[in-house]
């Protein structure tokens, strides 16, 4: 017997793809489903918001996708309804228009009760303006390979960059040794450090720099003059895109004019190599590992956190409790408030267990003084 409908939801992507983003699509799609609710697949973020370009998604929709890496709604991380680049004057500026009403006309003429957005720190804070400003009903879902999102413990994706990232350093390590060389290799993770850390530690650096412990670049050539002196002809350093000297600028690969936030990081990894270089003598090499840290298929414990994240996103709505962010709690799911979600970034806490750990084993975090 075809249940009675209970109400319609809608689901976007925003921001960069994530690994498991079409996990969690196909986890709401099928708990919607199996509910009761009808539910609308949104293209490429708030951009299809504010075009109005939706359509009903049912079974087949989703069917296949769980180990598929991307999104099949599409994403972006540049548009935001409350400031749109809508285009440019004769100067070549961008014009911004606040495109809120046109959200807003769009989810109520599809009687949308709920709209689940599947984003990070960007787009749950422009979940939460809808939300206090538009009265919208939200409910958030964390994505991104960063981790640097708060009230939670992880977000999914995170986990297979860090393989990524992981699986770059065992092989960056066979060829470091056979040309007794230093390499550095440069990952993502915008102001946060996690995945620089935890490939670091699982792949075995022995230099971490994130963006949370500035760096002294006398500290970092200690450690790999100190490992020459044991015998040890090569090293392997692991940078956060966001790391800088103590005192010293972040590196910025380009401006995004559109986007709210228009700076991309990148390009310490190369600057970084160089200035080893000239002042070891090694020979130094860098490898950006880049958008293969995004792309692909989830690991598995992504794909299980993605799916747990869908079907949760799902059943609030069911219990009615909106401008949440599901969110992982001592390995429950639970929900807290979008606001808190929408807060500060979650930077890794200089003196967390994890940091102590590398220390304890001779990991050189570049900030350490000649006796230590
Ligand atoms: N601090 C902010 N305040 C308001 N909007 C933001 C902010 N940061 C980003 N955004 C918007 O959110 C979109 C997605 O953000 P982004 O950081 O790229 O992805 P994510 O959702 O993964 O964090 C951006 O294109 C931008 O329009
Ligand atoms: O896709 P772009 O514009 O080059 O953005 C690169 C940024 O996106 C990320 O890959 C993911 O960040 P978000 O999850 O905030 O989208 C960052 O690690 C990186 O700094
Ligand atoms: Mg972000």
């Amino acid at each position: 017997m075809q249940e009675k409908k209970r109400g319609t939801l809608a689901v976007l992507t925003g921001g960069g793809d994530c690994p498991g983003l079409n996990a969690v699509i196909r986890a709401v799609v099928k708990t919607a489903l199996h509910h009761g609710f009808q539910i609308y697949g949104i293209s490429n973020g708030f951009h299809g918001l504010i075009c109005n370009d939706m359509k009903l998604m049912s079974l087949s929709d989703v069917s296949g996708i769980l180990p598929r890496g991307g999104t099949i709604l599409g994403t972006t991380n540049r548009d935001n309804p409350f400031h749109y680049a809508a285009g440019e004057d004769e100067k070549g500026n961008v014009i911004y228009e606040d495109r809120r009403d046109v959200v807003v006309r769009n989810l109520k003429d599809h009687g949308i009760d709920c709209l689940i957005v599947i984003g990070g720190d960007g787009s749950l804070k422009i979940a939460h303006d809808l939300h206090r400003f538009c009265d919208v009903n939200v409910v958030g879902v964390p994505k991104t390979i960063d981790n640097d999102l708060p009230c939670t413990e992880r977000t999914f994706g995170f986990d297979t960059a860090m393989a990524m990232a992981t699986e770059a350093l065992d092989r960056l390590h066979t060829t470091a040794e056979s040309h007794h060389r230093v390499m550095v290799l440069e990952v993502m993770g915008r102001y946060a450090g996690w995945i620089a850390l935890h490939s670091g530690i699982a792949g075995g650096a022995d230099v971490i720099l994130i963006p949370e412990i500035p760096y002294d670049l006398d500290a970092v050539i200690r450690k790999i003059h100190q490992r020459q002196q044991n015998g040890k002809k090569f090293s392997i350093i692991t940078v956060a895109e966001g790391a800088k000297p103590i005192g010293g600028q972040l590196t910025i690969a380009r401006m995004v004019k559109e986007s709210f936030e228009p700076i991309r990081l990148g390009g310490i990894g190369e600057k970084l190599a160089r200035e080893i270089e000239e002042r070891t003598g090694i020979e130094s090499r860098c490898t950006v590992l880049g958008y293969l840290q995004r792309g692909g298929s989830p690991t598995a414990y992504d794909r299980v956190l993605s799916t747990r994240y869908g079907a949760a996103a799902v059943e609030a709505c069911l219990d009615e409790e909106y401008n949440v962010m599901v969110s992982l709690q001592a390995n429950a799911i639970v929900r807290v408030p979008i606001a808190q979600a929408a807060s500060k970034p979650h930077q890794v806490p200089v003196d967390s267990d994890i940091v102590r750990t590398g220390r304890e084993l001779g990991i050189s975090f570049g900030d350490e003084k000649p006796e230590d």
